[in-house]
């Protein structure tokens, strides 16, 4: 099988203090680097952000088809074309995917590691050739009417946050695009992979997650060395949209002061303006 080129670097946004230690953001299936958003205040305090947008998604170009090694060889030219070397990494879904086969491929880029309802594998690959299908037929509609019951619990599903990210999958997202990244989905299977993770790795599942339920998260802590585990109440497939305080509060605890972060990357208690995470 011929290997889908890199292409150019994604569409990216940089936010924070130019030699803050950099973090590189991933976004999930159907939102654009913009998912993101609950949580840049505050890691923006501390890193050098770097948000990232899948083909057809946000600014990035569509691609006719890509795999996640593909997507993630892109996110190594971003960190090469803004002169970052090793990288914090945190990912939601797809984007913790391609996160985590950057830390099993490249462990010497990945200083630590954040998978928010991510997998080892999304389920049969069929699946998403279905869904590919169905997108490159019918567009985003079909896809889109059924979102809100993988992204949100249903007291959530309504909220203005939920029906701005609905909304963008509905009118923003390229169908070919997000197809291209369906078949990444379809393609990726890191199983066999983990224990080759070094990075300190936290994993973080919305317990009523239908997309990547708790298992999947339990099999990435599993076989990745030394990995931890946050069980989130009250959030489904993101989890960092429906629990933006906790998911906010994980990640400055993980990213700032991994086993063995220096003292330097060691990051004093939160701005009083964050208050207590849940
Ligand atoms: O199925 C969805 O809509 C959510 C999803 C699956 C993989 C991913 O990145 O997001």
């Amino acid at each position: 099988m011929t290997r889908p080129p890199a292409g150019p670097p994604p569409h990216h946004t940089l936010d924070g203090p130019d030699g803050a230690p950099p973090l590189v953001l991933g976004p999930s299936l159907g939102t654009e680097l913009s998912v993101w958003d609950p949580q840049l205040a505050a890691l923006k305090r501390e890193f050098r952000v770097v948000r990232w947008d899948l083909p057809g998604h946000g600014g990035s170009p569509s691609v006719a088809t890509t795999t996640v090694p593909a997507l993630a060889r892109g996110v190594l030219a971003l960190a090469d074309g803004l002169g970052i070397g090793r990288f914090s990494y945190a990912g939601i879904s797809l984007g913790g995917a391609v996160g985590a086969w950057l830390a099993a491929h490249h462990p010497e880029r990945i200083a630590s590691l954040v998978l928010i309802c991510s997998s080892a594998r999304f389920g049969a690959p069929e699946a998403w050739h279905e869904r590919a299908a169905l997108v490159r037929e019918s567009g985003l509609g079909p896809v889109a009417d059924t979102a809100a019951g993988r992204w949100f619990t249903p007291g959530f599903a309504a909220s203005p946050e939920a029906t701005a990210l609905l909304g963008t999958l509905r009118r923003r997202i390229a169908p070919a695009g997000y197809a291209a990244c369906c078949d990444a989905l379809a393609g990726y299977d890191l199983r066999g992979d983990l224990a080759r993770i070094t990075a300190p790795t936290l994993v973080v599942a919305g317990r009523t997650d239908p997309v990547t339920p708790p298992p999947h998260a339990r099999e990435l802590v599993d076989g990745i060395p030394g990995a931890g585990l946050l069980e989130l109440p009250g959030a489904a497939h993101l989890a960092n949209v429906e629990r933006p305080a906790a998911v906010q509060a994980a990640l400055l605890g993980h990213l700032a002061a991994p086993p063995d972060a220096p003292e330097a990357l060691r990051v004093p208690a939160p701005h009083p303006s964050e208050g207590t995470a849940p």
